[in-house]
């Protein structure tokens, strides 16, 4: 007799025999694994699995079977079924189904992915120092003790915000709510209102923000509040930056349901938890929510997907909406609670475009903008130069031949980045090359080599040295390289002991400066005239966001944004603060051209040594479809683009194409993406391309 199954799938306990186990692996094959096991194991259980030759690995079992669907002599059996943690939750497993099945990737590289590095590590279970295995150790290790905040009581709401955790603390089913704040409304209120409603019930919540640089202050407030609540409340925080001891006890908080909030960064929409009563999304409209490798999926998205499926709200905050979540409330899918003034200062800052087209500027600044800077400096207050672009100048030249200072190993330029005399180097965005600046030009000897443009450092060199008096900083990627260090540099800023913040878009979002009264952005025209559709979205949104640092808790603040198109529409809307009008031009724009959101994309990318080889990929995956006319008869919904190099095609050495996919139907597109799939993969070898498909892709 083969085993017995109850109702729920799992194995009675008296079943002693065979049972055939289907597993996730994390490897890039569709489709799960037969496997054998005479011990009892359940769905949602990890395993530890032989695997080719030699190898074993951990799986995930995923279904139990009576039969093994083919022939039981070439079934290997299960070589341990880890039982150190209750089975994933049935959510858990629905919501890794439909994200393979959406995004098209093997159930094993959704589910496997996405747990503590540690819980799928055979090392961490076998071997001597494994003790008994992760979650033991974890358990055993005394959890380094956190600061005791002294409790902090919530601030007496405004009419508008009051009203957004009413009709919010009313819900309890399936809502999607979008939350549109302008900057410095006091969205994050809101969330603790509704989030209070919300633990009162003995329910969880998840917060989730885009950037790491955004949860310490946000965590600091949220410690306070849970402190001046009633009951004991635990908060967990989960990114990517943490300790893997530290992530596994966040994860484990949380999939125990001891913590009340997780705080986190795109990866923790895939934590289990148990109690889960409302999901919080902030700053709903950041590319950051999208995941750019791997699992290219929408933490955004996926929320929307996880709270439907749990029947539970979903708020989602910003002063920027997506035009995804936008449309969705024109269309009554979510619904819309507006904060049109900010909470602690009467107004908006006043933004100012300044025509550069006719002015001489030194090193970037207007004299208009070096002005304002100057005023702050006397006033006391505090100055941010945004300019998206780090390191010292973009190219390097030689103005005796024209040698410009190329990646050998991509289409881009290598970018000066200075640190000091000999440690100048030349680093390569794409790529990650480094190498020493040349002393002379490398094709003419000449020695007058000079950097051009500029980026953050060069900006913070030329303020030095401009106002010699002011205590100057940078936040960008390179000056936060070290663990601690944007904490350590955002730290110094809201004590007020720098006077002038030189940063990118690391400082832009989210911020709570006190001090803050002027914002001044650089060369923002660069992203204006980008290929890509959504540019001018993703510019208004940026530029929004960084505007909104100024003034927050003093009058008078105020942003001038350099530009030479000051009449372009985005501009206008922005000097205007309508987000509202600027949505709606944007959103008939893409409307009459049939762009998302009103149409589905998917993004076929091929990279191969030579860029014929994946054109040519490319070009077979799309013939494959007029070669079929049934099948292009059923999928006639779908248009393939033609296929074509990407922007910058060569990167490390190898060229890349792309092949845009479009469907004005989800349903058909991904009908299709699923019978396309097999095609793809057995073009990709014999082509010897690789190749990946992304869905919604953000970027094109
Ligand atoms: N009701 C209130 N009374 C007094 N202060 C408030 C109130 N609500 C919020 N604040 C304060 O207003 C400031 C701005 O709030 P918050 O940072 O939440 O804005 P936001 O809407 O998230 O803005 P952004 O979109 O720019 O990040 C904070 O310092 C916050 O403490
Ligand atoms: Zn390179």
């Amino acid at each position: 007799m083969a085993s017995s199954t109850n109702s729920e799938g799992e194995l009675t306990p008296d079943s002693a025999c065979t049972v055939w186990v289907h597993v996730a692996l994390d490897v890039p094959l569709q489709g799960e694994f037969v496997y054998r096991s005479s011990v009892p194991v359940q769905p949602g259980q990890r395993v530890i699995v032989p695997f080719g030759n030699r190898r074993k690995v951990v799986g995930m079992a995923v279904a139990l079977f009576d039969e093994p669907g083919i022939a039981p002599e070439q079934v290997k059996e299960i070589e341990q079924v880890l039982d150190d943690l209750p089975p994933m939750p049935a959510d858990w497993l629905r919501m890794a189904a439909f994200a393979a099945g959406y995004y098209q990737r093997p159930l094993g590289e959704v589910m496997l992915p996405v747990l503590p590095a540690s819980l799928r590590k055979i090392s961490a279970y076998q071997g001597e120092r494994s003790a008994g295995g992760p979650v033991a150790r974890i358990d055993k290790r005394k959890a380094r003790a956190t600061p005791v905040v002294p409790p902090l009581a919530a601030p007496r709401l405004n009419v508008e915000q009051q009203a957004a955790v009413d009709y919010l603390a009313g819900l309890s089913a399936f809502q999607p709510v979008l939350l549109h704040g302008v900057t410095g409304s006091g969205k994050t209120e809101v969330y603790l209102g509704a989030m209070q409603a919300v633990l009162e019930q003995g329910l969880q919540v998840l917060l989730l923000v885009p950037e790491i640089n955004l949860t310490p202050q946000l965590e600091q407030v949220l410690r306070a509040r849970l402190a001046s609540l009633q009951a004991g409340h635990e908060l967990a925080v989960l990114h990517s930056r943490l300790a893997e001891g530290e992530r596994l006890r966040a994860w484990l908080q949380a999939q125990r349901g001891q913590a009340s909030v997780l705080l986190g960064t795109r990866l923790s929409i895939f934590t289990p938890m148990p109690k889960l009563g409302l999901i919080i999304i902030d700053e709903e409209h950041d590319a950051s929510y999208k995941q750019q490798e791997g699992l290219r999926y929408s933490a955004r998205d996926l929320a929307v997907w996880r709270a439907r499926d749990r029947d539970i709200p979903v708020l989602l905050g910003s002063a920027t909406p997506s035009l995804e979540s936008w449309l969705h409330v024109q269309r009554a899918n979510y619904h819309k609670l507006s904060l049109t003034q900010r909470a602690t200062t009467v107004t908006l800052p006043e933004v100012q475009l300044v025509d550069t087209r006719r002015l001489r500027l030194q090193q970037g600044f207007s004299p208009q903008m070096l002005e304002a800077i100057e005023q702050r400096l006397a006033s006391g207050q505090q100055s941010l130069v945004f300019l998206n672009r780090r390191g010292y100048a973009p190219v390097l030249s030689c103005h005796s031949c024209g040698w410009l200072s190329r990646c050998t190993r991509c289409t881009a330029y290598m970018v000066m980045h200075r640190q000091g005399g000999p440690r100048n180097e030349l680093q390569c965005h794409h790529c990650g090359h480094r190498s020493r600046v040349p002393r002379a030009c490398p094709d003419c000897g000449d020695q007058d080599l000079q950097p051009m443009g500029r980026g953050t450092q060069r900006v913070e060199e030329y303020l030095a040295e401009r106002f010699p008096q002011a205590r100057i900083a940078r936040i960008d990627a390179d000056s936060t390289r070290r663990k601690g260090s944007a904490e350590a540099l955002f730290a110094q800023v809201h004590a007020g002991e720098v006077d002038i913040l030189v940063g990118t878009q690391m400082v832009a979002k989210g911020h709570d400066f006190a001090k803050l009264g002027l914002v001044g952005v650089l060369n923002a025209d660069a992203m204006l005239f980008a290929h890509d559709f959504r540019a001018p979205e993703r510019l208004f949104a940026q530029l929004m966001q960084v505007a909104g640092r100024a003034g927050r808790h003093t009058q008078g603040g105020a942003v001038m944004i350099q530009t030479d198109y000051p009449e372009q529409p985005v501009y206008q809307a922005l000097r205007r603060h309508d987000y509202d009008g600027f949505a709606d031009y944007a959103l008939h724009e893409r409307e009459e051209i049939g762009l998302p959101p009103y149409a589905y994309q998917a993004l076929l990318t091929a990279e191969a040594r030579q860029l014929a080889h994946a054109l040519d990929y490319l070009q077979q995956a799309r013939d494959w479809l007029a070669s079929q006319p049934e099948l292009a008869q059923a999928y006639e919904a779908v248009m393939l683009y033609d296929p074509v190099p990407l922007r910058i095609v060569r990167v490390a050495n190898v060229e890349r194409a792309q092949l845009l996919v479009e469907s004005v139907s989800r349903p058909v597109l991904q009908a299709f993406l699923a019978a396309w799939m097999p095609v793809l993969a057995q073009l990709g070898t014999a082509c010897r391309v690789r190749w990946q498909l992304e869905v919604d892709p953000q970027q094109i």
